[in-house]
Order: C-alpha cells, then sequence, then structure tokens
C-alpha cells in the first residue's frame, strides 16, 4: 500500500533541545492514525514540520509520493489556533480558502462543508462575532474545503461540545471513506478509539510506539492505561 506521509531521521531542535528527535513515521495512504503524547511530547511541531510551517533542523519528509509543495496543496490543515479575517464573515473567509486552493464548486461545496461541522447557521456572521467552539468548527470546514487527500489535525475537537464532537467524528469518517488520509492529535482517547485505525505515540520528541486497531482490539489493550504505562505514569514529570 502507498504511503500518505514518510518521515527519515526528522528532527527540530530549539535551541539544543529536540522536540522532535530521529523521529522515522509513516502513515499508510487511507489511515486515520492519532498521534498521541504528553504535553510537550512534540505533536504539533511534527505537525508543523510536515505541513513546512517550521524548518527540520535534519531528516526528511515525503507526502503523498510526490511533490512536497503539490502535496502541502491538497493538503487541509489545522494546527493550533487558526487565525481568520476578524471583519469578514464564516461563508467569506471560506471562500478566501477555496480561492487559495483553486476549489471548483464554490458555493455548494462552502455550504456542504459548513453543514458537515454544523456552522450553517453562522454563514453571514462575522467571525468576530464567534465563540470560541465556533471559531474551531470554522477551522476544521476550512481545513476539509475541497476534501484534501491528506488532513494534518491538531487536537480538532479542544473546545466542541458533545454534539459538535459527533459531528466532526461523521465527517471526519465520511472523508476517510472518501478517500482523505488523517493524522490527527487529541488527549481524549476515546474519542480517538472512535475513528483511528492506528497510533503513533510520541515521548518526549521521539516516537516511541505503534499500534493498529487491530492489536489494540484483538489483545483487548485498554488504550489509556497502555499509555500511562507507556510514558511512565505520573512520576514522569
Ligand atoms: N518555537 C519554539 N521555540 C522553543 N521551543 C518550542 C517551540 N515550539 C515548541 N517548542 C517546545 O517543543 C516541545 C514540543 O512542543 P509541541 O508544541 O510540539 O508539543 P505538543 O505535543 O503539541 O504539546 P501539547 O499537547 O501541549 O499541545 C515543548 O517542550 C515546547 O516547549
Amino acid at each position: 500500500m502507498e504511503n500518505a506521509i514518510i518521515t527519515k531521521h526528522l528532527t527540530k531542535e530549539y535551541h539544543g533541545f529536540k522536540a522532535n528527535d530521529n523521529i522515522d513515521f509513516i502513515v499508510k495512504k487511507g489511515a486515520i492514525c492519532g498521534l498521541i503524547g504528553r504535553n510537550g511530547a512534540g505533536k504539533t511541531t511534527l505537525m508543523r514540520q510536515l505541513l513546512g510551517l517550521c524548518e527540520p533542523t535534519k531528516g526528511e519528509i515525503e507526502l503523498l509520493s510526490i511533490n512536497l509543495t503539490n502535496a502541502r496543496c491538497k493538503t487541509g490543515s489545522l494546527i493550533e489556533t487558526p487565525t481568520f479575517y476578524e471583519n469578514m464573515s464564516v461563508y467569506e473567509n471560506m471562500k478566501i480558502r477555496g480561492m487559495l486552493i483553486g476549489l471548483s464548486n464554490m458555493h455548494n461545496e462552502i455550504n456542504h462543508k459548513l453543514k458537515a461541522v454544523g456552522l450553517e447557521s453562522k454563514k453571514n456572521s462575522k467571525v468576530k462575532s464567534l465563540s470560541l467552539g465556533m471559531r474551531q468548527k470554522l477551522g476544521i470546514a476550512c481545513a476539509i474545503l475541497g476534501n484534501p487527500e491528506l488532513l494534518i489535525l491538531d487536537e480538532p475537537i479542544n473546545g466542541l461540545d458533545p454534539i459538535a464532537i459527533k459531528e466532526v467524528r461523521n465527517t471526519l469518517v465520511e472523508m476517510n471513506k472518501q478517500g482523505s488520509t488523517i493524522l490527527l492529535s487529541s488527549h481524549i482517547l476515546g474519542e480517538m478509539e472512535k475513528i483511528a485505525t492506528d497510533y503513533a505515540f510520541l515521548v518526549e520528541g521521539k516516537l516511541v510506539n505503534r499500534l493498529t486497531r487491530e492489536e489494540i482490539e484483538s489483545k483487548h489493550i485498554d488504550l489509556e492505561s497502555y499509555f500511562v504505562e507507556l510514558v511512565g505514569g505520573e512520576d514522569n514529570e
């Protein structure tokens, strides 16, 4: 099977501190890979490197088996707190994103994605009037616009209510069925378990383990206990 993401020896140092340390990472096309790690483990740094938002100190990145610039154009993302044009409407912000990615069928696609995240009623509202959770929904709607081949989502359900979480979950599963490979991080392991096909565990910048859903199911692994054991529990502060 082809791979959507390959990293080799990927390292990011900040003043000698390794936020990502020699990461060899593969995500197969068609997967929903859950990136798991404690605060500061290096999840966002890895995603930022994949997206070209920060330069690797060392190592290589391959995305979608094509030229990296082209691959990044086929990648939708949500990293940290998304920024928008505050005085423009939700629809207008999405239209800008649509123009950037050369979206055809703009109107229908924007409406479809706003509906998918439950934000259609705010379509004409200015972004500055949105709540935190609504902004997060808009960030997700922008990320999934045009059904990108690869989706990189850093804690996408942060700040969402239970109904919104369900809507986003269903949307991601649907996007995956339609061909999007997804890399996502979340601290809510129970939610991750509902959709992830495999997991990558980061500890102090290092990729320390991988698990597939099949392994979890066949070996009756409790993800939370597994994670606590892997990172050394509360004594590891
Ligand atoms: N621009 C930066 N300058 C210096 N250090 C940084 C920078 N960005 C990240 N770091 C450090 O790199 C480490 C990894 O940070 P990162 O944001 O990747 O972690 P994370 O796993 O996403 O954490 P969280 O779950 O809290 O979001 C942290 O120790 C962080 O302080």
